[in-house]
């Protein structure tokens, strides 16, 4: 599956944030790092069509944002920052199946999907509990598991172990790497994005760099210095 970016610029009124922004990503692993404000949530957002560029054209296995933004987000897991943003369910358990709905599977089935999911991110002592009441790293686990539940074939994690901790970083970045869905993972640590295929830097709304990981934390940091 391909995810082409054609000649995208986008502006939030009078400011352009995305400029000559033209890839075509195919790798398994692909990482996006750069400055504060250069462009990446925005990028990130294009892929899922959370964001439908102003000018140019981004397109999913050839479906493309502008018109089958639905279609793409069934193949497209977006896991935002902010995990409020994104938890719609009363209770943990729950939040997990409201994913699953579409799969329309028994009550039995549901249960087993939901648990083994939950025991995979270490949630299951807190199933039943009220998903608000989860401190900030447990509702950053819960987003990235409803999502993945979904089965999405890419996902796209912007900056998902902000509000984590050293361990469940470690889980997270290690459930990144050993999932069979192809990731494009938006962060600021540059440990992360060295079992990355890919790289791209951004740097005032452009990709300034592209490659594997060592020259594109090399270049990321040559723009700082
Ligand atoms: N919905 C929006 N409305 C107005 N401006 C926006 C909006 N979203 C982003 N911007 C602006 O676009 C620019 C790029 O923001 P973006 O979030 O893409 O950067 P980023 O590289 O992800 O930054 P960070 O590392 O701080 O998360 C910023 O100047 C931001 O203020």
């Amino acid at each position: 599956m391909t995810i082409e970016v054609c000649g995208v610029r986008h502006s939030f009124e009078s400011r352009t944030v995305l400029r000559d922004v033209d890839v075509t990503l195919t790798e398994h692993r692909v990482g996006v790092i750069g400055a504060n404000g250069s462009g990446k949530s925005t990028f990130a957002r294009l892929l899922n069509g959370l964001v439908v560029p102003q000018h140019g054209s981004v397109r999913v296995d050839g479906l493309d944002t502008r018109s089958d933004g639905a279609e793409v987000r069934r193949r497209v897991g977006f896991v935002f920052t902010d995990p409020d943003a994104q938890i719609v369910m009363p209770t943990v358990a729950e939040d997990v199946a409201f994913g699953l709905r579409p799969q329309r599977l028994s009550k039995p089935d549901t249960r087993q999907v939901v648990d083994e999911a939950l025991s995979d991110f270490g949630l299951s002592s807190h199933r039943d509990h009220p998903a608000h009441l989860l401190s900030g790293g447990q509702k950053q686990l819960l987003a990235l598991c409803s999502v993945l539940v979904t089965e999405p074939k890419v996902l796209v994690c912007d900056e998902p172990t902000t509000l984590l901790d050293l361990r469940n970083t470690r889980r997270v970045l290690d459930l990144l790497s050993r999932i069979s869905q192809r990731v494009i993972l938006v962060t600021h640590d540059l440990e992360a994005v060295q079992r990355m295929d890919r790289v791209l830097v951004f740097d005032q709304g452009r990709i300034a760099h592209d490659g594997p990981p060592p020259d594109a934390v090399a270049h990321y940091r040559s723009l700082v210095e």
